[in-house]
């Protein structure tokens, strides 16, 4: 991946950036991402040449690299090159990314080697320095110093804001976000008080914790005391993604995830637009997997244009990028504010010329641009935003939260011999192949009570996905079930078959 980023960086005449990392994955994975010069995630066009490269022989190397060379009419002469590498906490990272560093070197390459840094952070980084400076100061102070002088300018005018409303509880997945938030917080200045707990000073990387083990098993992670109505968050092990949660005065736990959060910032945003009177497009990007509460209450509550993309927040990021303000959230937490120029120039304009309530809704919005890591999801950006919007709006996590009511849900996994057999369409939310599995899934939702149901094949995984929900926890639970024999029985499954829940 170092030749490969090495090749991208002569390709696109700017820096590429490398990270070492396995998200929200167990400790013993790893993996990396490519990070193209705008801080975006590496074009899909070249993704089918780090298959070749990941995958070819060391005796076959040379002629996968020349093949991509003519492919890509790279001149090797007298190019620049230049790779930004950064790494997560994993054990294996180190040396990877050393292997990395010698890739670059062994074509000529120069290096910047960020070492422990977050996936944003280090998406951030690539961009501010391929835009000299534009996005902001390409290091891991630059980045404490944005995000956290525009958190303290969007909450400043809070009025009395306790230290009881400045507390959240934010587990840090014993991975990288952890490190990376404990030496921001000088940066804000005491306008958060942040308890950090799966700090990786006692447990293992998303073992039991991070926003996907709380995503997915829908409970707190271990170790976690919380008191009825404290504020949590969870970021997972490379800190891209974030989901909030909290107990209430029963006990119960309850999970704000992506579609909540994409929910607050547009419902955030739209308001300031309103305010400002500035007439922008704003959308929110959801997947399949958004739960049928979010996308009602945004399409017939909030009147919000919501478009539905394909999972990955590639395909979000892109869908995105069609309108003024584009908020696209994974309902796993992974995402962020897409703002287009127009909309910048508009804000800046807005915040010069004008005064008032309009200048303090610019003003407003304005920080939030800065506040917003545009380049990915990022745990920490989103979650200073979500803090400083929670703050203006004088809200609970509990009335957050009742902005409206999740259907019950399950996300279930199953193996089959070979998980390309399913072929999806619609965004994923219907399958054509293979022949009748759609049909026996329809019939199945039919049985439910509000139930919707959808699978599809994993990109990250060798296994099926399988989603449902519907008005009870048990009618999801039991169409999970049922979905998950239908795709075993006409998908090839292998192993034993699907267990009810
Ligand atoms: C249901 C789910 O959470 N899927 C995740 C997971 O993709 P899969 O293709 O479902 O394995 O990993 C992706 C990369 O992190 C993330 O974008 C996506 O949301
Ligand atoms: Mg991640």
């Amino acid at each position: 991946m170092g030749l490969l980023a090495t090749l991208r960086s002569i390709n696109t005449k700017a820096i590429i950036g490398v990270m070492v990392t396995a998200s929200h994955n167990p400790e013993e994975d790893n993996g990396v991402k490519l990070i193209d010069p705008m801080g975006e995630m590496l074009t899909p066009a070249w993704e089918v040449y780090a298959t070749q490269l990941a995958n070819a022989e060391q005796d076959h190397l040379i002629t996968v690299l020349k093949d991509l060379v003519q492919k890509e009419s790279i001149d090797l002469t007298n190019q620049e090159a230049e790779v930004f590498v950064g790494r997560d906490t994993r054990s294996s990272s180190a040396r990877l990314s050393d292997a990395v560093l010698d890739g670059v070197t062994a074509l000529d390459g120069r290096s910047k080697d960020y070492g422990l840094v977050t996936t944003p952070q280090l998406h951030y980084m690539v961009c501010c320095c391929n835009t000299r400076g534009g996005y902001g100061k390409a290091s891991v102070e630059g980045y404490y110093s944005k995000l956290s002088q525009a958190f303290i300018q969007l909450t400043k005018s809070v009025p009395n804001r306790t230290d009881d409303q400045k507390c959240l509880l934010v587990d840090g997945a014993n991975g990288i976000g952890a490190l990376k938030l404990r030496e921001m917080e000088p940066y804000l200045q005491g306008a958060l008080k942040v308890s950090l707990f799966c700090d990786g000073t006692g447990g293992k990387l998303n073992h039991q914790c991070g926003a996907d083990f709380v995503k997915v098993q829908q409970n707190s992670p271990k170790g976690i005391v919380m008191k009825a109505g404290e504020r949590c968050c969870s970021f997972d092990g490379d800190a891209d993604r974030i989901v909030y949660y909290y107990s209430d005065d029963h006990g119960r736990f309850h999970l704000l995830d992506g579609d909540k959060i994409a929910t607050l910032i547009s419902t955030f945003l739209k308001e300031l637009l309103t305010k400002a009177g500035l007439d922008l497009k704003i959308a929110v990007v959801q997947t399949a997997y958004a739960n049928g509460s979010s996308t009602r209450y945004l399409e017939d509550t909030m009147k919000v244009i919501v478009r539905c993309a394909k999972t990955g927040v590639k395909h979000l990021h892109h869908v995105a990028q069609e309108f003024d303000i584009g908020v696209y959230f994974e309902a796993n937490g992974h995402g962020t504010v897409l703002f287009s120029k127009a909309a910048e120039e508009k804000i800046q304009q807005l915040c010069d010329d004008s005064e008032g309530e309009r200048q303090g809704a610019a003003t407003l919005l304005k920080n939030s641009v800065d506040l917003i890591n545009q380049t990915v999801g990022d745990a920490i950006s989103d979650m200073l935003l979500i803090e400083a919007i929670l703050a203006i709006k004088g809200m609970t996590v509990q009335q957050w939260d009742a902005i409206y009511t999740d259907l019950p849900n399950r996300q279930l996994k199953v193996k089959v011999s070979d998980r390309r057999v399913i072929d999806t369409k619609d965004a994923e939310r219907k399958t054509v192949s293979p022949a009748g599995l759609q049909e026996a899934i329809d019939r199945l939702v039919e049985r439910h009570q509000d139930g919707r149901s959808f699978v599809r094949p994993s990109g990250t995984e060798d296994v099926v996905r399988v989603y449902s929900e519907a008005a009870t926890q048990e009618g999801a639970d039991a169409l999970g079930h049922e979905v998950s024999l239908a795709v075993y029985r006409l998908a090839g499954g292998v192993g034993g078959e699907p267990k009810p829940l």
